[in-house]
């Protein structure tokens, strides 16, 4: 068997999405995410000018030795862009295996370890009133676990306070937007929606907060401590975490469960943190991680350490990540929770799959393959937009954490 073509798609439905599709001598095609929010050319280049020449003739079978080949072989190992474009190959190789072996893709993994696989959705308003009405409406859906982001008083454009009720849409512009920070003013706020949320709701659902990397380990700490009352499912991102052992000073004075990891692309970003048991959930996803192949070693280690997994969920990660991130969950033994930020009707049109919500749950569909589709004649329509994430500056003018 082997590959006989691979073709990049970039389409906008909304926001941009670059979608690899293998072709293969057998007439099966495997199709794969390499999206890489405000930076999506880049993997288009990786992909087409240094990824795609060495895969056509090869066996699309050999899953294990063309992810080997692409990481140790680019001598360059790491980073987003190349786990980005080693994803997207992966994550279609697993769909053209699992479409041979006419199984949906949970199975040649391992098989069920769940029906359902819990989802969290983003919860937001401008004030404390408004994001405890917008929680109010996701418990309404059914939903068991809510991330709840606020606007702060005197911050412009807080982190995860988007225009819509379901939808977050932060790359926004052609030039990136600058937004504010001030953590005394977070510090002195966040904690009181919580404790608002837990009144007007109690204590039978999940709560999350992201932090978005703002704090300092210190800041981090205190806010842990703080949220400790309202029983968070995790807090997210509290720190930026290319220094693993920062963590230790936020593990060492909260109890509040710490979860870290969406820009995370190899196990190697994660492992002082895993090891020395400073997290509780590992959010690293198939796109971000180089794909299934990866993403499966980092989970392994994890459960080494009870440390369960959070799978990033995002709107820039395509419907295409969010099915194999959901054949993922479906079979991973330390599964924790999964991240689902709805996509417009645009983006799903575009990737038809057979994934549906349920009472809190997201289920994986029985199709052959990982079970997202692209339909290309769709996509021609909705040309790549230049869109970046926005930056943040503190009140004095300095550049601050995103
Ligand atoms: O969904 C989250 O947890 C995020 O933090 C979203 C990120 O800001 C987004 O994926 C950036 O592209
Ligand atoms: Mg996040």
């Amino acid at each position: 068997m082997k590959i006989t073509a691979a073709r990049v798609i970039v389409t906008c439905p909304g926001r941009n999405f670059v979608t690899l599709k293998i072709e293969t001598d057998q007439g099966v095609y495997g199709i794969g995410d390499g999206t890489l929010n405000g930076r999506e050319l880049s993997v288009v280049a990786y992909l087409e000018e240094h990824v795609i020449p060495c895969l056509v003739g090869m066996d699309p079978r050999r899953i294990e030795d063309i992810w080997q080949y692409l990481y140790r072989g680019a001598y360059w190992r790491r980073g987003p862009v190349t786990m980005r474009a080693i994803a997207a190959v992966d994550m279609a190789l697993w769909d053209i295996k699992a479409k041979m072996a006419g199984m949906p893709l949970y199975q040649l993994l391992g098989g069920r370890s769940r029906d359902g696989v819990m989802v969290y959705g983003h919860a937001n308003g401008s004030d404390i009133a408004e994001t405890v009405e917008a929680v109010g409406h996701y418990i309404d859906l059914g939903y068991k676990a809510i991330r709840a982001q606020t606007g702060v008083p005197g911050i412009k454009d807080a982190y995860g306070v988007g225009r819509g009720k379901l939808y977050y849409e932060p790359a926004d512009a052609a030039l990136p937007s600058v937004t504010g920070w001030d953590t005394r003013k977070a510090l002195n706020y966040v904690p009181r929606l919580f404790e608002e949320l837990r009144k007007t709701y109690g204590f039978d659902h999940h709560l999350l907060h992201d932090g978005h990397h703002r704090y300092t380990p210190q800041e981090a700490a205190n806010l842990g401590k703080m949220l400790e009352p309202y029983q968070l499912f995790w807090l997210e991102d509290c720190t930026p975490a290319e220094n693993q052992e920062a963590f230790r000073l936020v593990r060492q004075h909260t109890v509040t469960p710490l979860a870290v990891g969406e820009i995370f692309n190899t196990i190697w970003d994660c492992k002082d943190l895993i090891q020395n048991q400073l997290i509780d959930y590992i959010r690293a996803t198939v796109v971000g991680a180089g794909g299934i192949t990866h993403l499966r070693r980092i989970a392994d280690l994890a459960s080494l350490y009870q440390i369960r997994t959070g799978c990033h969920g995002a709107t820039d990660l395509s419907p295409v990540t969010m099915g194999c991130a959901l054949h993922f969950d479906t079979w991973v033994p330390n599964f924790g929770i999964q991240e689902y930020m709805r996509h417009s009707e645009e983006t799903d049109a575009v990737f038809p799959h057979d994934y549906h919500f349920e009472a809190g749950e997201l289920f994986v569909g029985d199709t052959p393959g990982h079970g997202v589709d692209i339909d290309e004649k769709l996509a021609a329509k909705y040309p790549y937009k230049r869109a970046y994430l926005p930056v943040a500056r503190l009140e004095d003018g300095t550049m601050w954490n995103w």
